[in-house]
């Protein structure tokens, strides 16, 4: 059973989530432009953007996270954000949206300059979370676990980290029987996400890589968050 505390903290990461999404009308914009391989660049640039600045304003209301080291909070932002846009926009896939934005997505994404390697993994991951059937909740917690990762790059307090995302974990892994009893390993199956996230990632590295040899532009939140020019 959850303690007090467990559910308090799981509303309060549901609520953040729930409250921070993109705006509609820039959502909405995936639906109306023309659909060139620079119209699609542009706009997935702009999704992009807007899910940052989305999830920067969950993670401040991640319990504990404002409470870090204030480097140790940017170390983990800039760590997590690629992962973390994945695991959004594979929500958007598996939510099969009403208002057909997940069709125009995939599109898009086909349609952007991506090299063709990456789109397998890429897609092979939604279908792998469109699988899962994850509650909302779950969305949520593994987002914030996502970004409560010890082991990112210029972590400097790794154990405040690892206690932050430990309450989290205990949170899941309890979630996962409530919400999936029949499924033993529910909850394994979610960790196991974690580590395709991470393969993801790398991947995405080398999309910036060659979008930028092609000499795309992106915007100065992505440059910064992302490192690249
Ligand atoms: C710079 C750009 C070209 C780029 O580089 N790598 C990736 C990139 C790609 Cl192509 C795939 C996965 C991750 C990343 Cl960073 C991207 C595009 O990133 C996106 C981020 C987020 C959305 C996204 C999120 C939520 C929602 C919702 C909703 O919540 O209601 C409705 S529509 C929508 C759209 C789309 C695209």
């Amino acid at each position: 059973e959850m303690t007090k505390e467990q559910r308090a903290l799981m509303k309060a990461i549901v609520d953040a989530y729930n409250r921070h999404q993109i705006p509609q009308d820039v959502a909405k914009k995936l639906l109306q432009e023309q659909y060139s391989a620079e119209e699609n660049f542009l706009l997935l640039t702009e999704m992009a953007t807007s899910q940052v600045q989305v999830l920067v304003e969950f993670t401040k209301n991640i319990p504990g996270f404002l409470s870090l080291d204030r480097e140790d909070q940017i170390a983990l932002l800039k760590g997590s954000t690629v992962e973390a846009m994945f695991l959004r926009s594979a929500q958007v896939f598996s939510r099969k949206m009403p208002n057909g934005h997940t069709v125009v997505l995939e599109e898009r994404i086909r349609k952007s300059g991506i090299p063709d390697e990456f789109m397998t993994p890429m897609f092979n991951f939604y279908k792998s979370i469109g699988e899962l059937h994850m509650v909302q909740e779950e969305q949520a917690i593994l987002t914030a676990i996502t970004i409560l990762m010890p082991d990112r790059p210029y972590v400097k307090d790794h154990q405040a980290v690892e206690r932050l995302q430990e309450t989290m974990l205990n949170v899941l892994r309890k979630l996962c029987v409530l919400q999936h009893p029949q499924e033993q390993q529910y909850f394994a199956r979610l960790l196991g996400r974690l580590t395709e996230l991470r393969t993801l990632s790398h991947y995405h590295a080398e999309m910036l890589t060659s979008w930028k040899m092609n000499d795309h532009k992106f915007t100065p939140l992505l440059c910064e968050i992302w490192d690249v020019q």
